[in-house]
């Protein structure tokens, strides 16, 4: 009964207020066309619109041609890079454009908050600050990073919750239960949607009410325009919890969303990681895996190649068929699952993958790993929090790794310290006894166009 009510409250609503807020994907393209030509024609006169001030903080580098956004990266990171010792005494290679520029991202998290016209219920990215209280939610349609089908299934949930009678949840402690979303997406076009849900007081039956309105409203309402072949719910009352945490729920389609690089297929789970530029992650996981484990006519391949932080495997699988053995570490659960998934559904039998925490797990699987004929190589990829201080050590005071390969996509946050501990002379006093590394080679990546941000692969050598 009360689906067809809300059926009925949807369609009303979209008779009164949304035909322009859900526009079809053709109008959507037409709305950037013509904004990215408007910012182009108009006169820099200081009074920025929204949209300006939009693009500013999430693609600052939008104004320049991407030749010159390559140029700036390339200056930054040589800058970043020497600080780990002071001066650049490695070379640092000319920065690797990503193949695609514009709307390249294949995950994007839009937030709810009050709009510019003071509309609460509205979805998009914050122009503002907390501090300031000042927020303001601004649609993401323009920004050239994002494709449409992202903006387009933002606006159907913008539309879906000014019909529903739930009122956002815009400060935890101050009520309200729609939150963000997540829209994931694949070259081939399929997209995820993840909606959270602050449950606040309601029974699990009254959210039941709400989850089965949210799928009426996209596999029969006007959000089916967004063909979602997967729609998830996780309802949290924190900002960021895991699958074991709170599940996520499936509501509707497909459990995983399916990603190709290099030739190799990822499945990948709701919360696992996936890098955000699928064409650009390619030219990354080759970077990584020649420097990893070059391979050329005159130099034998093998050995072990231990991956840390691998999220669905996609280093330690692209570089296997390189190597005897792959050892994966990763905490996320669902992750290491779609990891070990991977190596089958590749046909790859060498791999292996170990849940928990780096910093939990290296210490023990060190002393095992000491006999490991054929070398052992490491390559780390944590998240913006770097290396824990434990794996630093671990890696450091193994002798049997001699080439350490480095991704960070933040390398002047506490990368930094993870580099200066990989190199430091001997240090008894904080357990890092083995020989320093040094580094030799620096290869940035461009991942991100528009934003300052880029990717780079360092080799430390000892
Ligand atoms: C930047 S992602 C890289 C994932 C993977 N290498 C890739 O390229 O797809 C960082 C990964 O580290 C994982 N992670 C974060 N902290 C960790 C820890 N303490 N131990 C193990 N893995 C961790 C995250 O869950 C995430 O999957």
């Amino acid at each position: 009964m009360l689906r067809v009510s809300f059926r009925h409250v949807w369609k009303t609503c979209v008779l009164f207020c949304t035909s322009s807020t859900v526009p079809a994907a053709r109008g959507k393209a037409s709305l950037k066309k013509r904004w990215r030509t408007d910012r182009k024609n108009s006169p820099w006169d200081g009074h920025l619109s929204w949209e300006e001030r939009l693009a500013d903080r999430v693609t600052p580098l939008w104004r320049l041609g991407y030749e010159e956004q390559l140029e700036r990266k390339q200056k930054h990171q040589e800058v970043i890079l020497s600080h780990i010792s002071g001066t650049l005494h490695f070379p640092v290679l000319s920065i690797l454009p990503s193949p695609v520029t514009e709307g390249y991202r294949n995950k994007s998290t839009f937030s709810v908050n009050q709009g510019v016209d003071g509309n609460p219920k509205t979805v998009g990215f914050y122009v503002g600050t907390w501090r300031d209280e000042n927020i303001v939610c601004v649609s993401g349609d323009h920004l050239l990073n994002m494709p449409e089908r992202h903006t387009l299934v933002a606006r159907c949930y913008q539309d879906f919750m000014r019909c529903s009678a739930l009122d956002p949840c815009l400060l935890f402690d101050a009520g309200g239960h729609w939150r963000e979303i997540t829209v994931r997406t694949n070259a081939q076009g399929h997209t995820m949607a993840i909606v959270y849900f602050h449950p606040q007081r309601l029974t699990p039956e009254e959210v039941d009410v709400h989850k089965a309105e949210l799928v009426d409203y996209f596999t029969r309402g006007p959000g089916s325009v967004c063909q979602l072949d997967s729609l998830f719910f996780q309802e949290s009352a924190m900002t960021r919890c895991t699958h074991e945490e709170s599940p996520y729920q499936l509501l509707h389609g497909q459990p995983h969303i399916y990603e190709e690089v290099l030739g190799f297929k990822f499945r990948i789970s709701a919360d696992a990681f996936f890098q955000v530029n699928q064409s650009a992650a390619g030219v990354l996981y080759e970077t990584v895996r020649d420097l990893c484990v070059p391979h050329t006519d005159q130099e034998e391949s093998g050995g072990t190649l231990l991956d840390v932080c691998c999220g669905t495997g996609a280093i330690g699988i692209t570089a296997s068929p390189r190597v005897d053995r792959v050892i994966g570490i990763e905490l996320i659960e669902q992750a290491v699952k779609d990891a070990a998934h991977n190596a089958a559904l590749n046909n790859i039998p060498n791999c292996e993958f170990i849940p928990g925490k780096a910093e939990v797990v290296l210490p023990g699987l060190m002393s095992q790993l000491s006999s490991a004929g054929g070398g052992l190589t490491a390559v780390v990829n944590p998240s913006r929090a770097g290396l824990h201080p434990k794996v630093v050590r671990a890696l450091r005071n193994q002798p049997s790794i001699h080439r350490l390969v480095y991704v960070s996509c933040k390398p002047d946050g506490e990368a930094m310290r993870n580099f200066r501990d990989l190199c430091c002379p001997p240090d008894p006093q904080r357990k890092l006894i083995g020989d320093a590394f040094s580094p030799t080679l620096a290869v940035p990546v461009d991942l991100f166009p528009h934003t300052p941000h880029c990717e780079v692969v360092l080799l430390f050598e000892r």
